[in-house]
């Protein structure tokens, strides 16, 4: 069978897009890491699906499987990627399109320059919900790892993330520590990694070692779930850019529970492909 697909990426984190409104293709683990194996497929951080939405108040139904074939609750820059093309594609002429996750509804906004907004819906902070095994709420947990006990923030954006603040995230073991801390015990569900640098209360660095991949040139929820960490810690302003690897994200969070964290940023295709599966 002939599938076509579009590569694109956020800030580098890279997608294969499959029109499954279009295209009637049932997506298996393998086939996801198959097409994601970089030698032998295609190559990609994520493959996001566009399906018809169940819900009739939304307008597409929003699936997401990391490479390693494992489906997720949600994904930041793929979701400005997601409104993109299906603008692009002319499936929607809408401006503001509702989708549903896994994790529930998200509203994208296209923006100009090719820009996206993202309503990324409150942070959970109640540990059981992340999940990570905590008696109680806290900024910040001790956790043990590599003969060491590093303080670390646990937020779900959706997925889970715990956030380290470090000094020097160019330098930071990203690598040993995220490999370390990704299946660590205290994240059920395992976590995206986040190596947070506060540089002043509106601007940051970070890097991310995510869940099913490893590190990544950016990532979305991580970013998201950055920001949370830096203002929970008392570091960070309601409106900070953040530098990633692949580039810069807004995110605005008031630092409200309740309140969702809004995420700014680019969404770029690179090329349109077909595959035989
Ligand atoms: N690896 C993540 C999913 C992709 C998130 C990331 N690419 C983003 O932009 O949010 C997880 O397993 O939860």
């Amino acid at each position: 069978m002939l599938v076509r697909f579009t590569k694109m990426h956020g800030l580098g984190n890279d997608f294969v897009v499959i029109d499954l409104v279009t295209q009637r293709i049932k997506i298996t683990p393998e086939i996801v890491k198959k097409l994601g194996d970089r030698n032998f497929g295609v190559g990609f951080d994520q493959m996001l699906l566009v399906e018809p939405p169940s819900d009739p108040d939304v307008d597409f139904r929003y699936r997401i499987f990391n490479a390693d074939g494992s489906e997720v609750e949600n994904c930041g820059n793929g979701a400005r990627c997601f409104a993109r093309f299906v603008r692009d594609k002319r499936l929607s002429s809408k401006d503001e399109i509702a989708v549903e996750t896994a994790n529930g509804k998200a509203v994208l906004k296209l923006r100009e320059q090719r820009m996206v907004e993202v309503d990324m819906g409150a942070p959970v902070l109640e540990p059981a919900q992340v999940p990570f095994v905590a008696e109680q709420f806290a900024a910040t947990y001790p956790i043990d790892v590599d003969n060491q006990t590093l303080d670390i923030t646990a937020v779900s954006m959706g997925n889970p993330h715990g956030v380290l603040v470090v000094d020097d995230v160019d330098n930071a073991p990203v690598d040993k520590l995220g490999a370390l801390l990704e299946p660590h015990e205290r994240f059920p569900a395992k976590a995206n990694i986040g190596f947070l640098e506060v540089i002043s209360r509106r601007e940051a660095k970070l890097r991310v070692f995510e869940r099913g991949v490893g590190e990544t040139k950016a990532c979305g929820t991580g970013a998201c779930a950055a920001m949370v960490a830096g203002r929970l810690r008392g570091l960070l302003d309601e409106t900070v850019t953040l530098h990633l690897l692949g580039g810069d994200l807004e995110i605005s969070w008031s630092g409200e529970a309740h309140d969702a964290v809004i995420m700014t940023g680019p969404a770029t295709t690179v090329f349109e492909g077909q595959i035989f599966l």
